[in-house]
């Protein structure tokens, strides 16, 4: 760990200044788009004003033989699409596979100032981080780049989510984290078969019922909730990118049919302060969108929330519910991020009423 003195010295002679604040522009979605895959490639300039960030991917989901055609993809859109506010992304291969430093190069040295943040996978520890920190900065100098690009891990090993504060805390170009549920999976060797989304038997089940006699009666007809498996994992990346003033973010849901629990996956996630979720497939685009935008009655209620507290202090009751100076926090929480969504969208800022 640099001294606190040394955190936001540029590593390399030439490389631009660390950021101190990690921006939060509208990230509801990160939508994935295989590079390497023509024709998915020549929708992007269609469909980059409806996201608020577009992914070049070029891991997971590309064949092993289409690696250098997806950096080559990547290098395409970022010289020729205009993204206007939309963030690019890209999410490169793991540090250990033959195509990362590649990968990196190309996105520092050949993409300009297109691209905004490089998505890490199975990162590990806080050593990954300082591994892609320090040969970002050589790169950047070399490159010219004026504005340092940023870093977003995604969680998918038991050791990165044992290390998560570390990762978060490794550099001042720490832009958020991703669970990444399907690797996640695999690495703990859970017993699922899917990419993110729960599992119906991961469930608890009612009480037996008690017979005339005494006894508990052992049936197996008794009604069963089914349970979050991910509720522990996103409550502590939660906790500990806020802990750092970074985003965290739900990511893959692989049933792209099924929009409804797709819903309920991303909204589990927003209540639990997750900024936004992946989308895989333009159907998840709208979800996200949907789900990650504060729903116009709670603006509507907080705003009355704010209203009636006045400077913010105190205990008062309204619609029988007590309100006081913890409550309206929450109620600025969600009336900021309603107002800060519809800056850029006229459509969205007429149904909060702004
Ligand atoms: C665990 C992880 O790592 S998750 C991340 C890795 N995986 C990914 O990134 C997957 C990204 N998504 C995809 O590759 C595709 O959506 C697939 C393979 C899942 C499904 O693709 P298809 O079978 O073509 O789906 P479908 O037929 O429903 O597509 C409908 C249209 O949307 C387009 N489309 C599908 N996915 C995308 C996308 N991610 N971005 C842009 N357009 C898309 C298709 O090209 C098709 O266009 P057309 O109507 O002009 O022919
Ligand atoms: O990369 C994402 C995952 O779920 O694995
Ligand atoms: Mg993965």
């Amino acid at each position: 760990m640099r001294p606190a003195k040394d955190f936001f010295r540029p590593l390399a002679v030439g490389a631009p200044e660390p950021i101190r604040e990690v921006p939060f522009p509208p990230s509801r979605m990160i939508h994935f788009f295989p590079a390497a895959n023509e024709k998915m490639r020549s929708k992007v300039p269609a469909i980059a004003p409806t996201v608020d960030i577009l992914l070049a991917n070029l891991e997971d989901g590309v064949p092993a033989d289409q690696k250098e055609a997806a950096r080559a993809g990547l290098v395409e859109v970022a010289q020729t699409v205009d993204f206007g506010q939309t963030q690019f992304w890209t999410r490169v291969n793991s540090l250990d596979s033959p195509w990362a430093l590649d990968d990196i190069t190309a996105a520092v040295l050949e993409c300009g100032e297109a691209l905004d943040v490089i998505m890490i996978p199975k990162v590990e520890g806080p050593e990954d981080i300082h591994y892609v920190d320090r040969l970002l900065a050589q790169l950047e100098a070399k490159s010219g780049r004026t504005r340092p690009l940023l870093v977003h891990a995604i969680l998918e090993t038991a050791r990165g989510v044992a290390n998560v504060e570390e990762i978060c805390a490794a550099s001042p170009r720490m832009q958020g984290l991703s669970l990444g549920p399907a690797d996640l999976a695999a690495n703990r060797r859970m017993k699922t078969t899917r990419v993110g989304g729960g599992h119906p038997g991961y469930l608890v089940r009612e009480d037996p019922p008690v017979g005339d006699d005494g006894e508990t009666v052992i049936d197996a007809t008794r009604a069963t909730h089914q349970q979050d498996l991910w509720h522990y994992t996103i409550a502590r990346m939660v906790d500990a990118c806020v802990t750092h003033g970074i985003l965290p973010f739900y990511g893959p849901f692989g049933d792209i049919k099924d929009t409804v629990a797709c819903e309920d996956q991303f909204r589990n996630a927003y209540l639990l302060g997750c900024v936004g979720a992946w989308s895989l497939h333009p159907v998840q685009i709208d979800v996200a969108k949907k789900v990650f935008s504060p729903d116009p009655a709670d603006v509507a209620h907080a705003q009355r929330v704010i209203e009636a507290m006045g400077d913010g202090t105190g205990a008062l009751m309204l619609d029988g519910k007590m309100e006081d100076d913890a409550s309206v926090k929450q109620c600025h929480v969600v009336v900021e991020l309603a107002k800060r969504l519809s800056e850029r969208d006229p459509e969205l800022a007429a149904t909060y009423g702004f």
